[in-house]
């Protein structure tokens, strides 16, 4: 079972190679809520972002997750952005959510998954930070959101701890 921690403030205040972990539909749109603040901050991972979602013909499935290595220019912090698609659409088309649930189970296995690879083949990667995910412009209800994420299974190799970091009041 995952193991999730609870944080106050700033989630992009992070140290290089923190992994921060959002919710994504699978349109290309980082539009509104926590995902325009991710295109502001992180426009060259917005640009992987929206690549991974337009490039084929086949839409993204739902239930997977783009891990984006740190890519930005300069001075910018070395953030890995972690993209789960938890639904295929937003704003009033988005899915519903015993499904956008479903997905986000699926998403975070996936996650894990890349996390691990990432790690084995030498890459840095710092904690991972999750903002509460669904609970905005998806609908969900945060504890539903909680249930989930404890529920993943841990599997070898696997990191096992998920700091959830809520904005300061
Ligand atoms: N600036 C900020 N700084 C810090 N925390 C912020 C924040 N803004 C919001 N939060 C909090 O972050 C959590 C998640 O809330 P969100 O509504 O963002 O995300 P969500 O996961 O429900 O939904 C995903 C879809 O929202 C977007 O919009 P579009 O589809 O483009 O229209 C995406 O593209 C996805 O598709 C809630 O705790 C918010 O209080």
């Amino acid at each position: 079972m995952l193991a999730l921690t609870k944080h106050r403030g700033n989630i992009f205040a992070a140290s290089d190679y923190t992994v921060l972990i959002h919710a994504c539909n699978t349109q290309g749109k980082w539009g509104a809520g926590i995902a325009a603040a991710f295109k502001n901050a992180y426009p060259n991972a917005f640009a992987a972002y929206r690549a991974h979602c337009l490039s084929s013909t086949e839409p993204v499935q739902t239930g997977t997750c783009l891990l984006i290595e740190p890519c930005e220019a300069g001075t910018a912090p070395k953030h890995w952005i972690a993209c789960l698609f938890t639904s295929a659409r937003y704003g009033r088309g988005r899915d519903a959510p015993g499904e956008i649930l479903e997905n986000t189970g699926r998403a975070v296995e996936d996650l894990l998954e890349r996390l691990r690879d990432a790690e084995e083949s030498g890459r840095s990667v710092g904690s991972l930070r999750m903002c509460m995910i669904n609970s905005g412009k998806f609908g969900v209800p945060w504890a539903r959101t909680e249930t989930v994420l404890r529920e993943v299974e841990v599997k070898e190799g696997y990191r096992g701890a998920v700091e959830i970091w809520d904005r300061q009041a």
